[in-house]
C-alpha cells in the first residue's frame, strides 16, 4: 500500500497486466513445497547454499546484479513445475491475485523451451495454463466489465541455439495451438546482451505468415537500436521492458507516432540494476514523448511485486494525476492483444472509475 491519497483509486482502476512470466510468479515456498511433492529434491538439482530455505532463498533475490545472474535461480526454480497440476495451480494463482488488485485482461508468458528440455511434454504444460484460465474464468465470470479475461504467450529464449527456438515454434504449430487460439502470439526473452533480435528473423517472419502476433523483450539491458531491430526484423507489433528506448529521441518518435506499446516493469528494473530507483524508470519522459506503456510485474516472485506493488511505487515516485493514469490505464487496453468488444468493455470502466475520482475531487 502506498501513501498516496490516490492508492484506492489505483486499486479500483481496471488494469490489464501483458508482462507476467507465469514460472516468475513461483514463490520460494511453493518452489520448497513443489520440490517435496515432486520428488525433485533442490540439491542435487543445485548445490547453491542460497536454496538452503526459503528464507535464504528471498534474501538472494534481494541482491540480483543483472538479468543474467535472476534468470540463472529462475531457471532452477521452475524445475519443480511437472505435473498438469503444477502448472494449473501456479496459474490459478496469479490469477486469483491479479483479479484482486482490479486486473481486467491478462496476458500471461511462459518460457516452453525450459520445460521441454527437462522432460516436461509441451502438452503438460499447456493443459495445465488451460486448466488454471479455466477455473479463474469460472470464478471471476459473470461479472460483466469486471471479468478477468486471459491469454497466453509463449516466449522463445535467446540464451539457447536458435535452431532450439525453431524447433519448439514447430513443435507448437504441429499441435494447432495458435490457430485454436490456445496461444495468443509469439514472445523471445532471456538474455538480451550480444543477442540481436534479427538472429530470430526467420521464426518470426514464419510466425507473422501464419497471422500470429508478435512481440519480443528488447531494451532491458539491451540498446535502443535492438527495440528497432525488433520492430523492423521481427515485425512484433509491441516491445516488452523497451526502458532503454528512452536514451534516444529518434526511436521515442518512432514508437509514438507508430502507437507501439512498451509493457514497462519498474520494479523489476530496480531489482535488475537496469535503473538505480524507480525514480529512474522513463514513465515521465514516455508520457511527455506520447510514447504508450503499460506497468506490470514481470517476475513478481522474484522481485517481491504484483501489479498493484508496481503502480504505487509509480505513483510513490512520480505522482501522477488522474488524467495522467486515465491515459496509461487506456493506453494498456489498446495494446491489449483482446477483441474490440472487450476493449470497449475495459475502456467503459475506466471512465466511470476516473469520472468518478474527478467528480469526487470537484465535489
Ligand atoms: O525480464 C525478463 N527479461 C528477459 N527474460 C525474462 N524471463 C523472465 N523475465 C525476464
Ligand atoms: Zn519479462
Amino acid at each position: 500500500m502506498c501513501k498516496s491519497p490516490l492508492h484506492p483509486f489505483l486499486t479500483r482502476l481496471p488494469k490489464c497486466e501483458h508482462h507476467l512470466h507465469i514460472e516468475g510468479s513461483l514463490s520460494p515456498d511453493l518452489l520448497f513445497a513443489l520440490s517435496a511433492k515432486n520428488s525433485t529434491p533442490l540439491p542435487p538439482i543445485t548445490s547453491d547454499p542460497s536454496f538452503a530455505s526459503p528464507a535464504t532463498l528471498n534474501a538472494r533475490y534481494a541482491a540480483f546484479s543483472s538479468l543474467d545472474d535472476f534468470l540463472a535461480y529462475y531457471y532452477i526454480g521452475m524445475r519443480v513445475l511437472v505435473t498438469p497440476s503444477d502448472f494449473s495451480d501456479l496459474t490459478y494463482a496469479y490469477l486469483a491475485r491479479a483479479a484482486r488488485e482490479g486486473v481486467r485482461h491478462a496476458e500471461v508468458f511462459f518460457d516452453p523451451q525450459a520445460h521441454l528440455s527437462r522432460g516436461v511434454s509441451i502438452d503438460t504444460v499447456v493443459s495445465g495454463l488451460l486448466a488454471g484460465r479455466r477455473r479463474a474464468e469460472a470464478e471471476f465470470a459473470g461479472r460483466g466489465a469486471k471479468r478477468l479475461t486471459v491469454l497466453f504467450i509463449p516466449c522463445l529464449l535467446r540464451h539457447l541455439p536458435v535452431s532450439d527456438s525453431a524447433a519448439c515454434f514447430e513443435l507448437m504449430q504441429s499441435k494447432g495451438y495458435f490457430s485454436r487460439g490456445d496461444l495468443a502470439g509469439l514472445g523471445l526473452c532471456s538474455t538480451e546482451l550480444a543477442k540481436p533480435p534479427g538472429d530470430w528473423a526467420e521464426i518470426f517472419a514464419a510466425a507473422g505468415r501464419h497471422g500470429i502476433r508478435r512481440t519480443a523483450h528488447a531494451g532491458e539491458e539491451g540498446p535502443a537500436g535492438y527495440v528497432i531491430a525488433a520492430l523492423d526484423e521481427l515485425g512484433v507489433s509491441r516491445i516488452d521492458h523497451g526502458v532503454r528506448a528512452a536514451e534516444d529521441e529518434g526511436v521515442m518518435e518512432r514508437l509514438a507516432r507508430e502507437g507501439v506499446m512498451l509493457t514497462v516493469c519498474p520494479m523489476s528494473n530496480v531489482r535488475l540494476k537496469g535503473v538505480e530507483r524507480i525514480e529512474h524508470v522513463p514513465i515521465r519522459k514516455f508520457l511527455e514523448r506520447g510514447v504508450r506503456f503499460s506497468i506490470n510485474s514481470d517476475d513478481p516472485a522474484y522481485f517481491e511485486g504484483y501489479v498493484q506493488d508496481n503502480y504505487c511505487a509509480v505513483q510513490e515516485a512520480f505522482g501522477l494525476t488522474v488524467g495522467e493514469w486515465r491515459t496509461i490505464a487506456r493506453n494498456a487496453v489498446e495494446g491489449s492483444w483482446c477483441g474490440e468488444e472487450r476493449k470497449r468493455e475495459i475502456l467503459g470502466e475506466i471512465e466511470e472509475v476516473c469520472g468518478r475520482e474527478t467528480g469526487a475531487a470537484l465535489g
